[in-house]
């Protein structure tokens, strides 16, 4: 029987799960398993899941923040050198309303700083991103560009330690999300040898409600699902996202002290022909006080093709989307979201 109907729930979710991933690295079989079967019934029936005891030590989520929060404080003539619009690899600083994510929407009330996959930087041998041959054929690795030491001292460091960690922790969840399809373990570990990991510091200010209730096409940021395999966010604890359950409703997706939230992205959505959600979500930020946020969009390799996984296709449900590669799909998807904003 397929994946979906053996899984899914008959009611929409008004909660979002929290999975404990302390058995994250566990060689346990039967607690892998439990693990995988908690994840899937998340990717199958809400998309979204916070995870508690990932491994990410406190200082240096805590050191990736400061730095991000010094980062928003320089002159914007010193941001706007760094404009992502000059960079053709979607790297650098996105201006309050520079991008539009919804397209309904009239630009997203929030600014961004992006790094990614840098071949020039040197990884270790334990982290997926290897410091060769980093560039072949995708858009979206290449060179990272930064605020100058001078201006902005003791910058990069904490912001590349929380990346690392984070893209070692999105490569452990890979094996479980395989085992969660029923497939091999290893199914994707050739898919992400050269990921595509693009990692944002964001800050929204905020916004008066009555400004949102006005007029809802200007808000932190519109509604939307993510383009990769899945995201790894941080956010803190003024709380702003919102993601949509299938009867339409947007569901707070309330701050928790010590989880990151994941959630899955259209690469997993057209693999597994709409098995596993990409939830639509959005954030508007009406605390009164200032929000930051650090997502890390995780896809895999460039080349590799979004082909329906054999689980997630019948004559009753046949293969949704055309087979496209990774990187394309992605590309072609920021690029979108930029266009608002090309100079
Ligand atoms: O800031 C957030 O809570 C969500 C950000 C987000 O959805 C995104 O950047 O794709
Ligand atoms: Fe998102």
């Amino acid at each position: 029987m397929l994946l979906s109907n053996r899984h899914r729930t008959d009611s929409t979710f008004e909660e979002i799960p929290i999975i404990d991933l302390s058995a994250v690295s566990s060689t346990d079989p039967v607690k892998r398993r439990e693990l995988a079967d908690l994840i899937r019934d998340a990717c199958i029936n809400v998309g979204f899941f916070y995870i508690n005891n990932h491994g990410i030590p406190n200082d240096v989520i805590t050191a990736a923040v400061e730095a991000g929060k010094r980062f928003f404080t320089l002159p914007d003539h010193v941001k706007m050198d760094l404009d992502i619009h000059k960079t053709d690899n979607f790297k650098g600083y996105t201006a309050l309303l520079g991008e539009n994510t919804d397209p309904n929407g009239r630009g997203d009330l929030h600014e961004g700083f992006d790094i990614g996959w840098d071949s020039s930087l040197i990884f270790d041998t334990s982290s997926a991103l290897l410091s060769d041959d980093a560039t072949a054929g995708a858009a979206m690795t290449g060179t990272n560009v930064w605020p100058p030491e001078d201006v902005l001292p003791g910058f990069k460091e904490p912001v590349l330690a929380y990346y690392r960690a984070a893209v070692d922790l999105g490569r452990s969840l890979f094996p479980l999300f395989a085992l969660a399809l029923d497939l091999e373990e290893d199914f994707f570990k050739e898919k992400i040898t050269k990921p595509a990991a693009i990692m944002r510091l964001l800050h929204y200010p905020p916004q008066k409600a009555s400004t949102v209730e006005k007029d809802g096409s200007v808000i932190g940021i519109g509604a939307h699902t993510d383009y990769e395999c899945f995201t790894i966010l941080w956010q803190d604890s003024v709380g702003a996202l919102q993601v949509q359950n299938t009867a339409g409703k947007w569901i707070d997706a309330v701050p928790i002290p010590g989880t990151l939230v994941v959630n899955l992205g259209d690469q997993f959505a057209r693999w597994t022909n709409d098995v596993f959600k990409s939830t639509l979500h959005r954030a508007i930020n009406k605390s009164g006080v200032e929000r930051y946020s650090i997502p890390l969009f995780f896809g895999t390799n460039y080349d590799v093709l979004l082909e329906p996984i054999p689980s997630c296709v019948s004559e009753d449900m046949p293969a949704k989307y055309d087979v496209i590669t990774a990187g394309e799909y992605v590309k072609s998807r920021l690029e979108a979201t930029y266009s608002h904003s090309a100079l």
